[in-house]
């Protein structure tokens, strides 16, 4: 299985560019699917692409498209649209039966579907797996080390799809527990606005690792109801990307909530923006299945009330004077 083979991915971003180069260094042909005319032209003529990860020599063995019919022989193809448009895209392969890894992280809005769910739903002939964990795009694509999980339920799929595309420097860890690895993703975005928040207001480093811990607690109450194992919340897709996006500029979302927290208004932060902020579009989401759900999350409610343009120290001040509570 970890011969050349032809991958697809959908999604011409940072994350799938970062992926498609992946691949095209395990030596497989590559076909990514864009969006943008001008990223096309750029990764096929240019080997760049210079609107979402400039100044990255890409492999030659990336070919880009606009046609879905060019994703019709890929051994498996690797989906990584923003979380909201990935019913959308993937309404243009429904026949498709080769397994679809989703690297995308969010809950549908509405539906308030995990990921997974949704392929499942617009793709019914295919097996569908999770890829996820810390991993910041420019990073990957410059080779530097990075591990993820990958997640299917039929476990042989997720050792198989684990060969298709692990390199020395990109490591996949096989597991079977699909809706942890994909909660881990979801929840940590909104989380790291809450500590770009912390860190814009300048309110020190101890009040960054409380709100970690405390925002791993929320992730952890809701992953356990929403059928996730403890384990994965406590791995690379849970703690383990908890941790990179909470600590670096590097993050959209944390740096999202870094300029709240500055006093920037979170409207005109998202307004017209090029790269995606997933965090902003999950937490309503959240808290609206959190509510369902009948799980607690008071980070995630205050992310949303920011996002809703309430002020940051009046809301920093309603978080810290809950009443105290034990920690378990
Ligand atoms: N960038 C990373 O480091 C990284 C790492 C892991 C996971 N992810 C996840 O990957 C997903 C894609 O993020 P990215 O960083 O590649 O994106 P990006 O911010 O680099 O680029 C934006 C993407 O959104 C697409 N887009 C914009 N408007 C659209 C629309 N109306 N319909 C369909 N697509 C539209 C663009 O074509 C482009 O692919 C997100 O869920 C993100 O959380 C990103
Ligand atoms: O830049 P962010 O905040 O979207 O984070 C990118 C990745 O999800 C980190 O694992």
């Amino acid at each position: 299985m970890s011969g050349p083979e032809t991958i697809g991915v959908v999604g011409g971003g940072a994350w799938g560019t970062a992926l498609a180069q992946v691949a095209a260094s395990a030596g497989h042909a590559v076909t990514l699917w864009a969006r943008e005319a001008e990223v096309v032209a750029g990764i096929n003529d240019a080997h760049e692409n210079a609107v979402f990860l400039p100044g990255v020599a890409l492999s030659p063995a990336i070919r880009a498209t606009q046609e879905w019919s060019d994703l019709a022989d890929a051994r498996a193809i690797l989906v990584v649209t923003p979380a909201q448009h990935m019913r959308g895209a993937l309404a243009n392969l429904s026949a498709h039966q080769a397994p679809l890894i989703l690297c995308s992280k969010g809950i549908e809005a509405g539906t308030l579907l995990p990921l997974h769910e949704v392929a499942r739903q617009a793709v019914p002939g295919a097996p569908i797996a999770v890829l996820s964990g810390p991993t910041f795009a420019h990073e990957v694509a410059a080779g530097l080390p990075t591990a993820v999980t990958l997640a299917a339920e039929d476990a042989a799929l997720a050792a198989e799809l684990a060969a298709l595309i692990a390199q020395p420097t990109f490591r996949p860890y096989a597991s079977t527990d699909v809706i942890g690895a994909e909660i881990g993703g979801a929840v940590k975005n909104v989380l790291a606005i809450a500590c770009g928040v912390v860190d814009g207001a300048g309110l020190g480093q101890n009040a960054r690792a409380a709100l970690i811990a405390r925002g791993f607690a929320e992730m952890t109450r809701f992953g356990l109801a929403r059928g996730a194992r403890a384990e994965t919340l406590a791995g690379l897709s849970g703690l383990g990307d908890l941790v990179l996006t909470c600590s670096s500029t590097s993050s959209r979302n944390f740096s999202l909530g870094r300029g709240i927290g500055q006093g920037t208004p979170a409207a005109s932060l998202l307004e017209n923006r090029l790269t995606v902020a997933e965090g902003a579009h999950t937490a309503p989401v959240l808290r609206e299945a959190a509510a369902q759900a009948g799980v607690d999350m008071p980070i995630t409610q205050a992310v949303c009330r920011l996002l809703e343009g309430a002020p940051v120290a009046a809301t920093i001040d309603a978080l810290l004077s809950r009443p105290l509570r034990s920690e378990a």
